[in-house]
C-alpha cells in the first residue's frame, strides 16, 4: 500500500471525524451518502477519494452529499426557476471529480432522503431535485424510483445521423477497435456495440479504454451486446458494462444505461420499442423514453434503490 495514501486518507478521515454517513447502493452502482441540511460541510475532492477508497476508507463508487439547493450556486439557479427544487444532488465521483449526472445515485439519494427522515414520499408521489445536470423529477413505484433523466443528444449529431457511428474504442480484450456511438445525457457516454456475450466477458475493464475521438470533457463508455430475440412482449434488451470516468469498472450505471437504449434503438432503425430492459453485473434498470415538454424527447429511468449501513466516520 502506498505509504502516502495511506497518509492523506488518515487525514482526511481526521478532517471528517464525527460526520454521519451512509452506505447505498443501485443496482450495485455504491455510494458512501452523507446529509447536509445546514449547508456545512465542506467535503473536497481529496476527502471524496478517501471515503469512497474500498481499502482504506468506506468504499464506493461515488459520494452524494444531500444538501439544500439554496447553499449552492448550481442549486439557487434551478430554485429560481422551480421553487419546488428544494434538495440538491451534491455528487462526486469516488476520485473526487465532478460529474453532472448519476442515474443510480439520483434513485438512492431520494431513498437516503426518506431514510433521513429529511422528505415525506408516498408510493406514486413525485420530488424535484436539483443537479449539476439540471432539475430532474424522480417518482416513487412499488418497487424502487423512476426517474425523468431529461433529454438526450448525440455527441457528434452529424457523424451519428449519418453513419450511426461516430468513434473507434480500443479495450483490452478486444482484438480491434470498436465502432461506437457517444450520447449524452447531461453527462457523456460512448456505447461500443459488440456482437455477443463471450466478447463481452472477454474485455477487460482494469484500464480505461481508449476512445477516438474523445468527447471534449471525457467519456463513460459502455459495451453492449444485444438480447437475442432483441425484443419480446414489446420490450427490448441489452446486456451491458461500463468503464466511468472517475470511478473505473463499476457494477452499474444508470445514465450509461440511458445512453445504451439509445444507441441501441438508434441502431435497430424503425420499428424499435420505446422500452427496455437493461442488464448489468448488479441487476437490471428499465429505460423509457417519450415525449417531453417542448418536442424533445425524454428518457425515464427505473430500478431499485438501497440503504446498507449508517454511521459515523471516527
Ligand atoms: N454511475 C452513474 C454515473 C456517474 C457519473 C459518471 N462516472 C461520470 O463521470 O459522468 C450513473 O448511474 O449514472
Amino acid at each position: 500500500m502506498d505509504a502516502t495514501l495511506t497518509e492523506t486518507t488518515g487525514t482526511a478521515f481526521q478532517a471528517l471525524a464525527g460526520l454521519r454517513f451512509s452506505k447505498g447502493h443501485g443496482t450495485g452502482n455504491d455510494f458512501v451518502l452523507v446529509a447536509d441540511p445546514e449547508g456545512e460541510h465542506t467535503i473536497d475532492a481529496g476527502h471524496v477519494a478517501a471515503l469512497c477508497n474500498r481499502h482504506l476508507g468506506i468504499g464506493g463508487d461515488g459520494l452524494i452529499r444531500a444538501v439544500p439547493s439554496r447553499f449552492l450556486p448550481e442549486g439557487r439557479e434551478i430554485l429560481a426557476a422551480n421553487p419546488d427544487a428544494e434538495w440538491f444532488m451534491d455528487y462526486r465521483n469516488g476520485d473526487g471529480s465532478l460529474s453532472e449526472m448519476c442515474g443510480n445515485g439520483v434513485r438512492v439519494f431520494v431513498h437516503f432522503l426518506r431514510a433521513e427522515g429529511l422528505i415525506d414520499l408516498p408510493v406514486g408521489g413525485a420530488l424535484a431535485i436539483g443537479t449539476r445536470g439540471g432539475l430532474k423529477t424522480v417518482v416513487r413505484t412499488a418497487d424502487g424510483y423512476a426517474v425523468d433523466m431529461g433529454p438526450w443528444e448525440f455527441i457528434f449529431p452529424g457523424e451519428a445521423t449519418a453513419k450511426a457511428m461516430d468513434s473507434l474504442v480500443t479495450a483490452e480484450g478486444l482484438e480491434v477497435p470498436r465502432p461506437a456511438l457517444s450520447v449524452s445525457m447531461g453527462n457523456p457516454h460512448t456505447v461500443v456495440a459488440l456482437a455477443e456475450l463471450g466478447e463481452l466477458e472477454a474485455t477487460r475493464l482494469y484500464t480505461a479504454p481508449a476512445v477516438e475521438p474523445v468527447p471534449a470533457n471525457g467519456t463513460n463508455v459502455e459495451f453492449v451486446v444485444p438480447s437475442e430475440p432483441l425484443v419480446l412482449d414489446g420490450i427490448g434488451s441489452v446486456t451491458m458494462r461500463v468503464h466511468e470516468r472517475g470511478v473505473g469498472e463499476t457494477q452499474s450505471c444508470g445514465t450509461g444505461a440511458c445512453a445504451a437504449a439509445v444507441a441501441i434503438r438508434h441502431w435497430a432503425g424503425a420499428g424499435a420499442p420505446d422500452a427496455w430492459r437493461v442488464n448489468v453485473p448488479g441487476g437490471v434498470v428499465g429505460v423509457k423514453f417519450f415525449a417531453g415538454p417542448g418536442g424533445h424527447e425524454h428518457v425515464e429511468l427505473s430500478g431499485p434503490a438501497v440503504i446498507v449501513a449508517s454511521g459515523t466516520l471516527s
